[in-house]
């Protein structure tokens, strides 16, 4: 492993601050996260394009390397969907409209998916890292300082990503694991 000196930097563009903090803590001991607030736009697509798109423009904007992510929050129930529109799902319906969606459907499952892309810089195509978390939508639990965090119930747990230790979080979230995966391309 790298050692303090040694160790690599990324620059990250987001414009959502709590994504950013969870990055640097999954990150804190292997790569140094510095962090540039954009809030880019997003086109519609499959997690894949919108998270490639993100990264080609941030690499436009910074002109450099960097990495970008875009989080889907999919319902079974509904063949993925919100999925990539879940940020205008929560901001218009809330927490408990995400619930009510799913009241006429038996299957409260559903998944997180993290899609990461890096980018080298201006003209590079992006590489796509993806990480998935399963669980159930249920009613809200827990402090509503991050997205749909309350609702969202990773299987095996019986607390919500909210109701859970951030440092439980971390090391099972959608997030880490893409993060593994960038973290293996880098390092290994
Ligand atoms: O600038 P970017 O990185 O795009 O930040 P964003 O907040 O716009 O993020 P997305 O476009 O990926 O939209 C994802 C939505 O899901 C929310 N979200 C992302 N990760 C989450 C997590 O781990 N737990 C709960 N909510 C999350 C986030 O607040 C958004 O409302
Ligand atoms: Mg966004």
């Amino acid at each position: 492993m790298a050692t303090t000196s040694e160790k690599k930097k990324l620059v990250f563009v987001t414009g959502n601050k709590n994504k950013l903090a969870e990055v640097q803590s999954i990150f804190k001991d292997v790569i140094d996260i510095d962090s540039h607030k954009v809030d880019l736009p997003e086109l519609q697509g499959t997690s894949q394009d919108i998270a490639a798109q993100k990264c080609k423009m941030a690499a436009d904007i910074i002109q450099g390397p960097c990495i970008t992510e875009d989080t889907c929050l999919c319902f079974n129930a509904m063949n993925g969907l919100p999925g990539p529109y879940i940020k205008w799902f929560h901001e218009s319906v809330g927490l408990d409209g995400l619930n009510k969606m799913l009241v006429g459907f038996d299957d409260k499952s559903g998944y997180a998916l993290c899609t990461i892309a890096y980018c080298e810089g201006p003209g590079h195509e992006p590489v796509i890292f993806e990480g998935i978390t399963k669980g159930n939508i249920v009613p809200a639990r827990g402090p509503t300082y991050f997205g749909w965090d309350p609702v969202f119930q990773p299987e095996g747990f019986d607390q919500t990503y909210a109701e859970m230790p951030k440092d439980i979080k971390n090391t099972i979230s959608h997030r880490f694991r893409a993060l593994e995966k960038l973290k293996a391309y880098f390092l290994d």
